[in-house]
């Protein structure tokens, strides 16, 4: 793990210094990709693609032990009538049910992944975010979902964002990858989205996170464009590479598409993987298995054949 050290002004004259974004731009080339169509062989491909990176998530309040355990069967076999579906990514919850995930899916190979610090505001001390991320890893999470202090962000204090995700990323060690959350939606501008990127990257991220799934707009393909041109110029300039990890508001097989057409056309093939691009959705893998099934079949079987998303 490289993390770059920044004293105060360095830190801000490099954020400040990074080229501006072209939003017409970034905008027009998201949505070219975004109606470019896919053969039915690239598309078994690209459906099974997808559904190996969903984190499938269920971040509510009335979230159960139980909801958690259907989750994960849901999660290890997703079509229960075809053992040749790929399993998930991770499955993401809150720090209070990590061991209910960890207990269930321990041998499988599926992560667990646990939103901390603070979810999704973010607006607690230091201290209680920490306790916060290192319960999850007891519980045996192995991955960390970390949002960022967006107030300090969009008032200019560069610093403690990038101090508080060094403290995170000091605190995970070896035990778990995190995953930076930038909330995209309230940065306001793609030039702090490029900023939020990059800094997140300096300070030691794994993966970058569009967003949380409770502020709108979520992820967008023009946002997710930005971060994912970021991954592929951080490794360019500093040899390490960052996954990128759309979140909230997907939902259909068409969508999830067209994120992978996004990371191939611009971050490139290393990224088409689940060690590198992820999709946090929590209401998605029932429509991937859906248009799969009919790939495969030739008919659709509804919504109501595969046991409910979260
Ligand atoms: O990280 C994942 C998001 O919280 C899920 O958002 P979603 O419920 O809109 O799919």
């Amino acid at each position: 793990m490289t993390t770059v050290t920044f004293t105060g002004s360095d830190l801000r004259s490099f954020l400040d210094g990074l080229p501006g974004v072209d939003r017409v731009g970034a905008e027009a080339r998201a949505g070219m990709l975004a109606t470019r169509s896919i053969k039915t062989t690239a598309k078994q491909w690209a459906l099974d693609l997808a559904i190996s990176v969903v984190d499938l998530t269920t971040l509510e309040g009335q979230d159960t032990p139980g909801k958690i355990r259907a989750l994960c069967a849901k999660a290890k076999r997703p079509d229960p009538a075809d053992p040749t579906a790929p399993t998930v990514a991770a499955i993401c919850v809150y720090p209070d049910l990590v061991h209910v995930a960890a207990a269930e899916l321990q041998g499988t190979g599926i992560h667990v992944a646990s939103v901390a610090t603070a979810f999704p505001s973010g607006r607690s001390s230091l201290e209680i975010k920490l306790a916060d991320v290192r319960e999850a890893i007891a519980a045996g999470a192995d991955e960390v979902d970390m949002v960022i202090d967006r107030g300090a962000f969009l008032a200019g204090d560069y610093q403690l964002v990038f101090d508080e995700i060094v403290a995170v990323r000091d605190t995970c060690g070896d035990a778990a990858h995190l995953k930076v959350i930038l909330e995209t939606g309230e940065l306001a501008t793609l030039d702090n989205v490029r900023r939020a990127s990059w800094l997140a990257m300096l300070a030691g991220a794994d993966f970058i996170k569009t967003s949380t799934g409770k502020v709108s707009p979520a992820a967008t393909l023009p946002v997710t464009l930005v971060m994912l041109e970021a991954v592929r110029d951080f490794r360019e300039s500093h040899g390490r590479q960052v996954g990128v990890k759309a979140a909230g508001g997907i939902r259909t097989a068409k969508d999830a598409i067209r994120y992978l057409v996004l990371v191939n056309e611009t971050a490139g093939e290393d990224w088409l993987d689940p060690d590198w691009f992820r999709i946090g959705a929590s209401s998605l893998l029932n429509d991937l298995l859906m248009q799969r099934t009919k790939l495969v079949t030739g008919r659709y079987s509804g919504p109501d054949y595969f046991t409910m998303d979260a």
